[in-house]
């Protein structure tokens, strides 16, 4: 069994007043667009929140074609590290793909292949190029990354790579990416000037 992670639970603040999340992207909703791309390659979805989205998140992901849980942060403002700690919490699955919410161009074909390439080990992660880690579009073993993250929050750090490297984990090279997906599937939404030319794309 796999699960999809989605972390929404940021302020969107290079955005400006609406909450990226729930924002159109020609005519659904960001996240509702990043649970489609992988709802063929996962068998349940939770999604990371703050307390005061969960309303607008259920509304974007009504219908949903695989069962969806919310999972609430508890202590505010901690960080994608903390997002993504409290989403992996909530799934009964061994391994989980954990996605950040503004990701739309994601490719179920590459989430497939990280979800092969992390079998047996506690996480397998892209990397394009020679440093440029993709912790937001990795697969995890669930339990184990939860509880990285729950040490790495204890240690005072933030830093959303720092869990990962005190796990087994398998690097995805850009050349191996290539063979699945685009590099657009690693392009996040961050201004409404994004959103845009992404929905220009999309037409
Ligand atoms: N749960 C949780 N998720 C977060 C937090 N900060 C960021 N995220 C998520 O991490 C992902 C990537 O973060 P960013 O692209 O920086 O999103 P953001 O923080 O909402 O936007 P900016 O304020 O413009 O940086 C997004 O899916 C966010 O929802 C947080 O404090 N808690
Ligand atoms: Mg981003």
């Amino acid at each position: 069994m796999r699960t999809g992670v989605i972390i929404a639970g940021g302020y969107s603040t290079r955005f400006g007043d609406e909450d990226k999340a729930v924002a159109s992207l020609a005519g659904t909703p960001l996240v509702r667009r990043v649970a489609d791309r992988m709802s063929g390659v996962i068998d349940a979805l939770v999604v990371n929140c703050r307390p005061e989205q969960t309303d607008a998140l259920r509304a974007a992901l009504a219908g949903y074609d695989r069962p969806m849980t919310i999972a609430e942060d508890t202590d505010r403002d901690e960080g994608p590290m903390a997002g993504i700690m409290t989403g992996l919490r909530a799934v009964e699955a061994e391994y989980a793909f954990v996605a950040a919410c503004d990701m739309p161009f994601l490719d179920p074909a590459l989430v497939d292949r990280l979800f092969e390439r992390a079998a047996g080990r506690d996480a397998a992660v892209p990397r394009v190029g020679d440093g440029w880690f993709q912790p937001t579009h990795a697969v995890y073993r669930a339990s184990a990354m939860a509880d990285a993250c729950e040490a790495a929050l204890a240690e005072g750090s933030h830093k959303i790579i720092d869990p990962l490297f005190t796990l087994d984990y398998v690097v995805v090279d850009e050349d191996e990416v290539r063979e699945y997906a685009s590099l657009d599937t690693f392009e996040n939404i961050n201004t409404p000037e994004e959103l845009a030319r992404a929905a220009e794309r999309l037409g």
